[in-house]
């Protein structure tokens, strides 16, 4: 029963046990320590395994160890619904597993927001461009680049380079790419990006929305960057003439949680590019039938 929770263990049972009184439930199956309350019976059974001899479910230990299926724990019933794969008739009848892959539909028909950090230079923009190319060519999403430069004139122009202005800038791009998912798009965004915390938030709203989000650290090293140095800010920043300069002077705290970590000083852009698709093929974001050259 697709209930939000509460977070408190016992005003939880509480809840599933008045709805499920409300729909006419008189008897509730529980484990040992959940409660009941609310007027239905709680009945706290044994470990029931699937029997293949004769299809029944039964006390596990009744059932000869070759003939015994375990039951499928929570977080593999949500893998095979987010994967798209059907849940096994054996497991679950066919219409209560459409009803679950209806409240948890497959994350390739979901959206979901991939966000690049990394320092200035570092690539995130270019990869970002080559990963939208290959996507859009293949239709089955809308396809949002919100790309660095583009983002600080029309959605945060006026914020600079202070931790408090950076904040604001990745709250915007990730609120706009959360909701760009919530309707089931892919949004890439490539800001530095910076702060911990302000990455937290993006995740989280991405979350919030239904979707998905992957975050990709571009970690390619500060001297590489430097020598890309394609505005000549770093130039400038070392000569003293600009001040805040990410990696210089300014602080890029380096994710511990990053799903995908790419080092561009490494690799080519398109073997950059097809590490970022694979990632999304392998994780069930992206149909694999996109297949890397
Ligand atoms: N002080 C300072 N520090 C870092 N970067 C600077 C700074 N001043 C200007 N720039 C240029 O602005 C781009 C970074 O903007 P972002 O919006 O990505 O930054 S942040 O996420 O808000 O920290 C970044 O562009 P990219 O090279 O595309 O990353 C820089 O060229
Ligand atoms: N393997 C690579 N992946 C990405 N960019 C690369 C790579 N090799 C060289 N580059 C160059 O590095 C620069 C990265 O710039 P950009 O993508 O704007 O970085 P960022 O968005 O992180 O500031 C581009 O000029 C790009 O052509």
């Amino acid at each position: 029963m697709p209930l939000a929770r509460r977070g408190d263990e016992i005003r939880d049972a509480l809840l599933r046990a008045r709805v499920a009184a409300a729909y006419g439930v008189t008897h509730l199956l529980s484990t040992g320590d959940m409660l009941s309350g609310g007027g239905p019976r709680v009945l706290v059974p044994r470990e029931l395994a699937y029997d293949n001899r004769d299809g029944q479910w039964r006390w596990r230990d009744d059932i000869p160890p070759r003939n015994r299926r375990l039951a499928l724990r929570p977080d593999e019933i949500e893998d095979l619904l987010d994967r798209g794969f059907p849940l096994p008739e054996w497991h679950t009848p066919p219409a209560v597993a459409k009803e679950l892959s209806r409240a948890r539909p497959p994350r390739r028909h979901r959206g979901v927001v991939v966000l690049f950090t990394g320092l200035s230079g570092s690539g995130k923009s270019t990869v970002a461009r080559g990963v939208a190319d290959a996507l859009r060519e293949s239709g089955d999403r809308t396809i949002t680049l919100l790309d660095g430069d583009v983002v600080r004139r029309e959605l945060t122009k006026g914020l600079g380079f202070s931790k408090e202005d950076r904040d604001i800038n990745v709250r915007r791009i990730g609120w706009v790419a959360a909701e760009v998912a919530r309707h089931r798009g892919m949004a890439l965004c490539c800001p530095i990006a910076p702060y911990a915390k302000a990455r937290a938030t993006a995740r989280a709203m991405a979350l919030e929305a239904g979707a998905g989000f992957i975050l990709v650290y571009v970690s390619t090293p500060l001297e590489v960057c430097e020598q890309r140095d394609r505005k000549g800010l770093y130039a400038k920043a070392r000569a003293g003439q600009i001040t805040g300069m990410t990696g210089i002077d300014d602080p890029y705290e380096v994710p511990t949680d990053a799903d995908l970590v790419l080092d561009t000083s490494e690799m080519s852009i398109e073997e950059a590019v097809q590490g970022v698709l694979q990632h999304l093929m392998e994780t069930g974001w992206v149909e694999p039938r996109l297949q890397p050259a």
